[in-house]
């Protein structure tokens, strides 16, 4: 289990990360959401190593991860591909993650690199196209050893076929040997149904940390006439309200499901997405077109 505990993380004294809770649990899929420049690709590089936060620990079972090379090689973050070596042959490049990490499932990658038609043999990072630099870097996440697989925007660049290619590939490779997954990803619509948590990052923290199952459960849409709607939702308050004429919809997270829904009014639930996007609306964002 990893234990993220109090992290911050400024950037010339710009605070990114201002106090980031979260426990990773093993061998699941948790989708790291949030919007624009909230600290997603911030936190994920700390957690791995990758920059060093300005406070806060980071444990792996138990043992910190900060300077301790035998945790960090548990965890692998796969990020920009003009990260590697763009002169390296994919073959090349393959060994020298193996050397990194041991343990490299070469005849995953084979496999997956004949399914995307991805030639390792002759392709150099520099002369693929941008959404081939994405697989071959996907290629090689789904391939490490590692028990803790952070992804950070993993399918930029893939047209609509390859994502869904990508998505199936992880979750073969995950039913075959389960690790876990922390996707960063704005298409939340595409990985809602690979996802057992998620976390929603806000001003530098994590805001909502739950399941999907437990979340989607809870996610609701009323609208009808309003002074029904307002009577219906009494005692809550919803995360945005909606009036057209005498019409209002609401959207909330707490609707309290168990009082009679009166006649004329509509309970419906929210997907993923909108969940998000309510849950993460600023005030007053979208309501003027
Ligand atoms: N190396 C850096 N130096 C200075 N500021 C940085 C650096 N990296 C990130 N930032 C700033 O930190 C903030 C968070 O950036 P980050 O890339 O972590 O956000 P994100 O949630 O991944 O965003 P997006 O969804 O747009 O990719 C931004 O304001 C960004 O400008």
């Amino acid at each position: 289990m990893l234990e993220i505990k109090g992290i911050e993380k400024k950037y010339y004294f710009k605070p990114v990360l201002t106090g980031v809770e979260m426990t990773i649990q093993p061998q699941r899929i948790y989708g790291l959401l949030g919007r624009n420049g909230v600290g997603k690709s911030t936190l994920l590089k700390v957690i791995t190593n990758r920059a060093r936060p300005t406070a806060g620990t980071i444990t792996l079972d138990g043992v910190s991860v900060f300077e301790n090379e035998q945790a960090q090689n548990r965890l692998y973050l796969m990020s920009d591909a003009r990260l590697f070596n763009q002169d390296s042959k994919l073959k090349v490049l393959l060994k020298w993650v193996d050397q990194l990490y041991g343990g490299f499932d070469y005849a995953l990658a084979e496999k997956l690199a004949r399914q995307f038609k991805l030639d390792l043999k002759k392709a150099k990072l520099r002369r693929l196209s941008t959404g081939y630099q994405t697989i071959a870097n996907v290629i090689i996440a789904l391939c490490v050893p590692c028990d803790y697989i952070f992804l950070d925007e993993p399918v930029l660049g893939l047209d609509a076929n390859h994502r869904e290619m990508f998505y199936q590939a992880l979750l073969a490779t995950y039913a075959q040997r389960p690790r876990t997954f922390v996707i960063a990803t704005h298409l939340i619509e595409e990985v809602a149904g690979l996802l057992n948590d998620v976390f929603v990052m806000e001003n530098g923290q994590v805001a909502l940390a739950e399941s999907v199952e437990a979340l989607q459960q809870r996610g609701r849409v009323v609208s009808g006439p309003a002074a029904l709607v307002q009577d219906y939702l009494q005692g809550i308050k919803p995360l945005r309200e909606v009036r057209l004429g005498g019409m209002l919809t609401a959207y909330t997270l707490d609707t309290p499901l168990e009082r009679p829904l009166p006649a004329g009014v509509s309970l419906d639930g929210m997907n993923l997405q909108q969940l998000f996007i309510e849950f993460t609306r600023e005030a007053g964002e979208g309501d003027e077109v």
